[in-house]
C-alpha cells in the first residue's frame, strides 16, 4: 500500500483532530501517502482533499472541531454517486479510505464499498455513543462534560428560585449522554427514549415525583434531564405543562450544538489516537468493510453493519441504581 485517505463525515464530534492526527503521523511512520477529503462524502465527489504531512496536525490534539470539516452530504446515497466517489479515488490511487463518524457515516462507506474496490474502514466518532460494538465513541465523554457542566451551573440559579428545570441533552434517538449527565450531575428525574414507552404515563411519573419530593424536602429545586426528540411537541411545551400541573415554575434549557464543541477530555484524546493508529494498522493488513472497536480497553475490527444493524444498551446497572435513587428521593 502507498496511499491513504480519511474523512470526517456527520456530526462533529471533539477528537475528531486527535484521530486525524494519530492516522497521519502513524501513515508516515508505515512510509505511506495520507489524504484528507474535505467535508465528508462531498470531497471525495468534488476531489476536494489535501495531501496531509506531520505539520498540518501539530498542536490539533486539543481542538474540538474537524480540520478537514464535516458536513452530511445527501446526494451520496445514490449509486451515481458512490461511482464517481470510486473513480476520483482510484484516480488519485488511494487503496485504503478511513471514515471517522456516525453510524450514518457508515453507511455510506458500506455504500461506496458496493462500487469501490479500495478498502474501508470506520472510526466511531459521534458525541452520541449510539453505535454498537464499541463501548464508546470518539466525542462522547467531552460531550458528557459540557453538558454536565451547564446543568451543575443551571442547578445554581434553578436552586435559588426552587425552579424545575427541563435540560435537553443531544443524543439524536439515543440516551447516553443523558443517563449519565443525569447520574454525574445528580439529576432528579431523566427522560431518555430507551427507559419511555409513554409520554403520558411518563408525564404523570415525573408530577407524582415532584409532588412526592415536594411533600419530603418542600419546595426546592427540581431538575430533570431529557434527550432532545423525545417529547413530541418539545420541551419548552413540556416545561409549560410541568408549570400547570405542578403549580412550580419550570424553565426549559436546550444545551444544543455547544455539545459537539470544546477541546476534548483526555478520554477522547486517548481513544481518538488508539483507533487512529489501529485503523492505520487494520489497513496495512489488508482489512476492510470493517469499524474499529474498543470493548473491555481491547482494540479490534467488527463488520461495518454491526453498528447499525444492533441497537447499543443503556448500561443497565447504571439504569437500576438511577430507579434507585429516584425511589429513595421519594421516601418520607
Ligand atoms: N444509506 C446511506 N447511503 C449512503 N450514504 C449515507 C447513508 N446514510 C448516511 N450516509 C452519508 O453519511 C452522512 C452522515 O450520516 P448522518 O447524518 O446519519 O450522521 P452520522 O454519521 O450518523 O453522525 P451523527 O449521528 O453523529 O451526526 C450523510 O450525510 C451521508 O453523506
Ligand atoms: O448539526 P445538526 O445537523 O443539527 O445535527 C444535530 C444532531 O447531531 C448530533 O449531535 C450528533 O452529532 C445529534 O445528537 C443531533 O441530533
Amino acid at each position: 500500500m502507498r496511499k491513504i485517505a480519511m474523512l470526517t463525515s456527520g456530526g462533529d464530534a471533539p477528537g475528531m483532530n486527535a484521530c486525524i492526527r494519530a492516522i497521519v503521523l502513524t501513515s508516515l511512520r508505515y512510509g505511506l501517502e495520507v489524504y484528507g477529503y474535505k467535508h465528508g462524502y462531498n470531497g471525495l465527489l468534488e476531489q476536494e482533499y489535501l495531501n496531509l504531512r506531520a505539520s498540518n496536525v501539530t498542536n490539533i490534539i486539543q481542538r474540538g472541531g474537524t480540520i478537514l470539516r464535516s458536513a452530511r452530504c445527501l446526494t451520496f446515497m445514490s449509486d451515481d454517486a458512490a461511482r464517481l466517489a470510486a473513480k476520483n479515488l482510484d484516480a488519485l490511487g488511494i487503496e485504503a479510505l478511513l471514515v471517522i463518524g456516525g453510524d450514518g457515516s457508515f453507511r455510506g462507506a458500506h455504500h461506496l464499498s458496493q462500487h469501490w474496490q479500495g478498502q474501508v474502514i470506520g472510526l466511531p466518532g459521534t458525541i452520541d455513543n449510539d453505535i454498537y460494538g464499541t463501548d464508546a465513541t470518539i466525542g462522547y465523554y467531552t460531550a458528557i462534560e459540557t453538558a454536565l457542566d451547564s446543568i451543575d451551573k443551571v442547578r445554581d440559579t434553578a436552586d435559588a428560585f426552587e425552579r424545575i428545570f427541563l435540560i435537553e441533552v443531544m443524543g439524536r434517538n439515543a440516551g447516553f449522554i443523558g443517563l449519565n449527565a443525569a447520574i454525574a450531575s445528580g439529576a432528579d428525574q431523566v427522560m431518555v427514549p430507551e427507559l419511555t414507552r409513554s409520554c403520558e404515563d411518563e408525564l404523570k411519573n415525573i408530577i407524582d415525583h415532584i409532588d412526592a419530593v415536594k411533600r419530603r424536602r418542600g419546595n426546592n429545586s427540581y431538575i430533570v434531564v431529557i434527550t432532545e426528540n423525545l417529547w413530541p411537541q418539545g420541551v419548552t411545551q413540556l416545561a409549560q405543562t410541568l408549570t400547570e400541573e405542578t403549580e412550580i415554575e419550570c424553565r426549559p434549557v436546550i444545551l444544543g450544538h455547544v455539545q459537539r464543541g470544546g477541546s476534548p477530555v483526555s478520554q477522547d484524546r486517548v481513544l481518538a489516537t488508539k483507533m487512529g493508529a489501529y485503523a492505520v494498522e487494520a489497513a496495512l493488513e489488508g482489512k476492510s468493510g470493517v469499524m474499529v472497536a474498543e470493548v473491555n480497553q481491547q482494540l479490534s475490527c467488527c463488520p461495518l453493519e454491526t453498528s447499525w444493524q444492533t441497537q447499543k444498551a443503556l448500561d443497565p446497572y447504571l439504569v437500576k441504581i438511577q430507579q434507585d435513587l429516584f425511589d429513595l428521593l421519594k421516601r418520607p
